[in-house]
């Protein structure tokens, strides 16, 4: 069985998108809200074939980058549980199983990061021991999974820390999507010192764009922001420009699907405008996100992939037709934001105000 690992809020509510958020999870079993009926209906799924956490995570049923990487590897471990045959037959079925998670979304790179290290920790203990029972590994496989989402909690608690410092009791902040508590296994990151600001006490503006299509900003972030006491206010992605130059704005903070060695940000669509309205304003942009969000790897953030999703997503909201269907659609998921529009990078293991600085505290990424 999936360990029980519970968040609540400072009101008691149990928010987070993870394994046995409501309740006992039986064995083999990944538990996850189902982000997609938020805020309307909040409803866990059960999930316990990789088809299934694989088809969740591509319909974005559980959806941000940390939290897909968490529920990729603890849905490894449920959907092993299954398997009995152990050594070279295990890690094959393994294998299978992972490449099935990874294929489903290509630019967070948190899945791949957190599949790769379960396989990694896998082939290391039957090279160890090649005769290991489908028990033993199995066993195995669900620590470095609990780890995986122990160490995410871990980070979202130290970017709150690291963010802390760019806010003030009173401080008016704009955010894209959701990159909090539902896109990760803790506080968020983007959210991470917005959270901890409330919690002693700073009353904050919180400005979330709805952030379409598929308005993660308006259902997610101002939902779970909202369950937590802080004050949020609800726009539509074209208001902000004119918010910065009508309203203020202290700051701007997102998130992160992946960012490249030389500090290019891959975040929701809209994250690009945003930088780009922010620095002709003069307000300072950050990205906040954990070092398993950068790959050291990409040099040049042009060559991170971009997933392009339906286009029904776009001509349709809530059921309704808002384009004619035979419209052409472009949608891409994720916009690329350059260093240079970046003021700093706040990540779990301190801040960087440039692209070299973020590869010396981030580029041992396992
Ligand atoms: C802490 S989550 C950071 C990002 O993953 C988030 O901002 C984002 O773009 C999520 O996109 P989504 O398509 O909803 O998975």
């Amino acid at each position: 069985m999936l360990d029980p690992v519970r968040w609540k809020t400072r009101s008691g509510e149990i928010l987070a998108a993870r394994p046995a958020a409501g309740g006992e999870v039986p064995p083999g079993v990944l538990r996850i809200i189902d982000q997609t009926l938020l805020p309307g209906r909040l409803v866990y799924l059960d999930l316990e074939r990789a088809e299934d956490i694989a088809d969740a995570i591509r319909r974005l049923a559980v959806r941000g980058a940390p939290a897909i990487g968490c529920a990729a590897a603890l849905g490894l471990a449920a959907a092993m549980q299954t398997v009995r045959s152990g050594g070279a037959d295990y890690l094959r079925s393994l294998r299978e199983r992972a490449a099935r998670l990874e294929a489903t979304r290509p630019t967070a790179v948190n899945l791949a990061w957190a599949l790769r290290r379960c396989t990694a920790v896998i082939g290391a203990a039957i090279g160890d021991a090649p005769d290991s029972n489908a028990e033993e590994l199995n066993a195995r496989l669900r620590a470095e999974a609990l780890d995986i989402l122990e160490e995410d909690i871990r980070m979202c608690r130290a970017i709150g820390e690291h963010g802390l410092p760019f806010l003030h009791a009173g401080a008016r902040v704009l955010t894209h999507c959701n990159a909090g508590a539902l896109a990760t296994g803790d506080y968020g990151t983007a959210t991470a010192p917005l959270y901890r600001a409330h919690e002693k006490g700073w009353k904050l503006s919180v400005y979330a764009g709805e952030t379409r299509p598929l308005l993660q900003g308006a259902r997610l972030t101002a939902w779970e922001l909202g369950r937590a006491g802080l004050d949020v206010t609800v726009l539509c992605d074209g208001a902000a420009p004119a918010l910065m130059r009508e309203q203020g704005v202290d700051l701007v903070i997102t998130g992160a699907d992946r960012i490249a060695a030389d500090g290019t940000v891959a975040n929701k669509i809209g994250t690009y405008g945003l930088a780009l309205a922010a620095q002709h304003h003069g307000i300072p942009f950050y990205v906040a996100a954990p070092y398993s969000t950068f790959d050291p790897d990409l040099e040049d953030g042009e060559a991170i992939p971009i997933e392009q999703r339906g286009a029904e997503e776009v001509t349709r909201c809530g059921g309704f037709a808002v384009a004619p269907e035979n419209a052409g659609v472009w949608n891409p998921a994720f916009d690329l934001t350059p260093a240079g529009l970046i003021r700093a990078w706040i990540t779990d293991r301190g801040t960087a105000r440039n692209p070299k600085e973020l590869k010396t505290l981030c580029s041992d990424h396992e």
